[in-house]
């Protein structure tokens, strides 16, 4: 398969912006954070007033033969269910969106049920759910590849529907057991470190889960030795998630359109860990939309050396907190592109600033 090209973004824009950031009418560094978020922002967009407009997240669902362990705290049968939901607009996910002007595509790259046609429901299914992880690999290399071209083919499809910020959304009840196993598995790290409750899973099914993370690691171990060194495509092929898989597609391809890119929660931020081992130019165009309560996330937000935008102890998926970051995002985009400067507004800067 070819992966995309991606162009590291050029260090002259981030300098040249944070000039510009010193000259607006605010004490130097004022905005904090906002001003670094608007800084790569300016980098990513290539100009010193980048304008942000509609967003969209593609929420990647798929099923988890791994679900058959009594992984998480629901029926399998959920996912097929959401993604109902997601089409008719009731979850929580299309509310936000709502609210944080986003177009929401949903993407069957692995759903067991058969779904209706709808508008913004991208029929790429791969296989009807991944393999069991414990037992088998979740997927071929071929099915791994065609899952990340249809979340690239998703992302293609927003942008051209005029999506100017694109995040990743997940949907698929036993995906926080196969974003366990990946980011041990990227990372170099044991089960236990990584394993969290997803759903919200009680204390006897936690410790399963955990042993489940761990066999699954094992056992990959034994085909590709090394996991942290390993062809992430094959990491991904034997652990899963084929809409981890496509998350990590929609990631290579916005990147490679030069767009910013937004990271939702732990399995999504898998896939963002499996597009950065592929194409590493692909990390300087994401931000984290938010940090999940999911333990293992921030382990995967310091791999990436990314700081979130929000921290509201979401722990559900589909996108949410990434969509929800998308006003701070644009509101920073903004700040540097419309402030006026301290000579424009004829306002008298500090008496230091003035001595330089
Ligand atoms: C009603 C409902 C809506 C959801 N929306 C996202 N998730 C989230 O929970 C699942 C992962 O957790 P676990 O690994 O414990 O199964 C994924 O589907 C994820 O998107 C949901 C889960 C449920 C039950
Ligand atoms: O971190 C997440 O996005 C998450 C947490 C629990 C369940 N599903 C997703």
């Amino acid at each position: 398969m070819r992966l995309p090209e991606v162009s590291p973004v050029d260090p002259g824009w981030l300098e040249a912006a944070w000039a510009r950031h010193d000259q607006l009418t605010k004490p130097p560094r004022a905005l904090a954070y906002l001003e670094e978020l608007g800084v790569r922002l300016a980098a990513i967009r290539r100009s010193l007033r980048p304008e942000l407009g509609a967003g969209a997240v593609v929420v990647c669902a798929a099923d988890h033969g791994v679900a058959a362990e009594g992984v998480s705290a629901y029926p399998a049968e959920v996912t097929g269910q959401m993604v109902l939901n997601f089409l008719r607009g009731g979850a929580a996910v299309n509310q936000i969106a709502q609210a944080a002007g986003a177009e929401v595509y949903v993407l069957d790259v692995g759903v067991r049920a058969e779904l209706p046609a709808h508008e913004r429901l991208i029929a790429a299914k791969v296989r009807p759910g991944s393999g069991n992880l414990r037992l088998e690999p979740a997927m071929t290399r071929a099915q791994a590849e065609q899952a990340l071209e249809a979340g690239m083919e998703a992302a293609r499809r927003a942008l051209r529907e005029g999506a100017t910020l694109l995040a990743a959304g997940d949907m698929g009840i036993g995906n926080t057991t196969a974003a366990a196993a990946l980011t041990a598995a990227f990372l170099g790290l044991e089960a236990a470190a990584v394993t969290g409750p997803g759903t919200g899973v009680d204390e006897a099914r936690y410790r399963h889960k955990v042993r489940v993370v761990g066999e699954g690691l094992e056992r990959a171990a034994r085909s590709l030795g090394d996991l942290a060194r390993a062809d992430p495509l094959a990491v991904l092929a034997e652990l899963g998630g084929l809409e981890v898989a496509a998350a990590a597609g929609v990631f290579l391809a916005g990147a490679e359109a030069g767009v910013p890119l937004v990271t939702d929660g732990f399995p999504v931020t898998a896939g963002a860990l499996a597009a950065v081992r592929l194409c590493p130019a692909v990390r300087e165009y994401l931000f984290a939309g938010h940090r999940s309560a999911e333990p293992g996330h921030a382990l995967q937000l310091r791999a990436l050396g990314l700081r979130p935008v929000l921290e509201l102890g979401l722990r559900l998926g589909e996108g949410t907190g990434a969509v929800l970051s998308f006003p701070v995002l644009r509101a920073a985009a903004r700040v540097l592109a419309g402030m006026a400067t301290f000579e424009e507004a004829g306002v008298g800067q500090t008496a230091a600033a003035e001595r330089g």
